[in-house]
């Protein structure tokens, strides 16, 4: 029993769309304790739907900020009922959807460093904030933002070459633009600008966090290869803005703190459990991941969003690139579409009758390549191609109204999977022999969807032995933060490579039928771009 209560563990966080997770590991990277807090339905009061406001105009979509501060005591309960002995924590790290924006107000600070433990953290911090709903990643009404941030540094080339992206609605910097110019007054009460990230990492120790390299790669404010504010980027929004982001920005392995007070007599942490940087859902997912040259990861989460390593950045119009989280000098190159789990469910919904049984077997009833019929489904407006709406072609690339269900639902996945791979490679990504696809997210359980992602991409599927890696990926980041002078993150985490299970293998068939659909699917994509301009 004492060899037990003397176990150090870490913890990682993540406040993703729909939820905040947490898991604990310890020394043997053995997953020893998990739970999560999921918004819709833990946290009604907030009426959130997919754990977010979305607004009239269609494009803005908001989190409230105290919603997710309520998260956090309630998974510290949960985590104690669950078994967590807290003062075994050695340290603690975390993730955060990506580009959402927090906006402290004056005097916070002053609040959040004199925190009281016999109070929950949501009726301490009510004011502390001059925005109580936060833009998150889903927003789109930044448009005018983004065009005039890419004339501002010579072009929409210049900005992905200096900041790793072309300006997109959803990235920090044209959010914080736009609050400039539609809410003046609140700009100019707030303190701190954080990212999602960080904003969590601030919770834990009591005070203002910095911003990581790798979240603050997709505000198309930092310049990447520099790794310091852009100046250009700074002064296209206001010149005052780095006293708001703060002017240190870490390296995601970094400690920055202990944790506070707050935990300590609240919930019994370790007065010496230390914090390192929180980082982005995405980058975190690359750690839990240990994501190796010839890996391509497919998060299939709120967004479907798909990840490679990169060791040096060569920035397109097309996709992203980040600082890694494990070494700052390498880079990751990343996708994301926003019409991943929350449209699959909508056609679940309407051809499946609410089932995902039901939608396995429409899925597993139609042949690969769908009778040469391919679809298009953006609930919302999607960031490539930049459209909204259903669209729906036969095999003679002729659009039509509709689908009979089981057609539906298959053109609802093989689409999706279809984009990713075609803007996948787009950003270097060429199949192989030894390409594995590594899933993770909701989706990625089930198997059915992963065969479909196996063909269509004609590569096999791996799992983890958890969905959700970017939470594990926190943990090991945490553990690494103390490690590295001694040890390679990779050699650190090679016993994880026993967890990956082969879960689906391509048809023999595939190539020859995908590879075929891949270029009728670039070619009515364009169409659609080209219509909707
Ligand atoms: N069996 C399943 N089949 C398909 N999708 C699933 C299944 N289980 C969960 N999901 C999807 O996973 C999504 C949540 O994924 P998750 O990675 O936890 O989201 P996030 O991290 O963005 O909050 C849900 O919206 C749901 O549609
Ligand atoms: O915007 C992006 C990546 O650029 C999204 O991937 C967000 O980071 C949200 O992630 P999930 O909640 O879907 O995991």
């Amino acid at each position: 029993m004492e060899g037990f209560i003397e176990e150090k563990v870490w913890l990682g966080l993540d406040l993703s769309t729909q939820q905040l997770k947490s898991v604990a590991i310890n020394e043997n990277l053995e997953i020893v304790c998990e739970a999560s807090v999921h918004f819709d339905t833990d946290l009604p009061e907030f009426r959130t739907v997919g754990g977010v406001h979305r607004h009239d105009d269609n494009q803005t979509v908001t989190a409230p900020v105290l919603m997710w501060i309520k998260a956090l005591d309630m998974l510290m309960d949960r985590l104690r009922v669950n078994g967590l002995e807290f003062g075994q924590v050695a340290g603690i790290s975390g993730s955060g959807q990506q580009h959402g924006s927090v906006y402290w107000k004056r005097g916070a600070r002053q609040t959040l460093r004199n925190l009281e433990s016999s109070k929950f953290l949501h009726e301490q911090l009510s004011l502390s904030f001059v925005l109580l709903e936060s833009p998150i990643w889903m927003d789109s009404s930044t448009s005018k933002q983004c065009r005039m941030l890419e004339q501002h540094v010579g072009g929409a080339e210049q900005l992905a070459e200096i900041t790793g992206s072309r300006a997109y609605e959803r990235f920090t910097g044209s959010q914080i633009a736009k609050i400039i110019e539609t809410k003046t007054e609140c700009y100019n009460q707030t303190e701190r600008i954080c990212l999602i990230s960080n904003f969590l990492a601030c919770l834990l120790i009591g005070d203002y966090a910095p911003i990581d390299l790798s979240d603050g790669s997709g505000m198309n404010l930092l310049d990447i290869k520099k790794k310091e504010w852009n100046q250009q980027c700074i002064e296209f929004c206001r010149s005052d803005l780095v006293e708001k982001l703060g002017d240190q920005i870490v390296p995601s392995n970094e400690t920055i703190g202990m944790v506070s007070d707050y935990f300590v007599e609240r919930y019994g942490f370790n007065p010496q459990c230390y914090v390192v940087a929180f980082t982005g859902d995405n980058p975190a997912s690359l750690a839990g991941m240990c994501l190796g040259p010839n890996d391509v990861a497919v998060s299939l989460g709120t967004s479907d969003t798909a990840f490679i390593s990169l060791s040096s950045p060569k920035p397109s119009l097309d996709g992203h690139v980040f600082c890694n989280p494990i070494n700052e000098n390498h880079y990751m190159g990343l996708i994301c579409f926003k019409n991943g789990s929350l449209t699959r469910e909508r056609i679940r919904n309407t051809c499946a009758d609410s089932s995902w049984d039901i939608f396995n077997q429409l899925l597993e009833s139609t042949p690969r390549g769908n009778f040469g019929n391919i679809g298009f489904y953006f609930d919302m407006k999607e960031i490539f191609p930049v459209v909204s709406g259903d669209f729906r072609y036969n095999r003679f690339d002729a659009e039509v109204s509709s689908f009979a269900a089981e057609v539906e639902t298959r053109a609802c996945v093989e689409g999706q999977f279809l984009r990713i791979r075609i803007h996948a490679e787009s950003l270097g990504f060429k199949s192989g022999p030894n390409t594995r696809i590594l899933a993770t997210g909701g989706a990625s359980a089930n198997q059915s969807i992963v065969k479909v992602l196996a063909d269509v991409f004609n590569a096999p599927v791996y799992t983890y032995s958890i969905p959700n890696s970017a939470v594990l990926g926190s943990a090991l980041l945490a553990k690494f933060a103390k490690e590295k002078q001694n040890i390679s993150y990779y050699d650190m985490v090679l016993k994880l490579n026993s967890n990956f299970t082969l879960i689906a293998k391509p048809s023999s068939d595939a190539g020859e039928i995908y590879d075929n659909m891949v270029e009728r699917y670039r070619k009515l994509e364009k169409r659609l771009e080209n219509d909707e301009a």
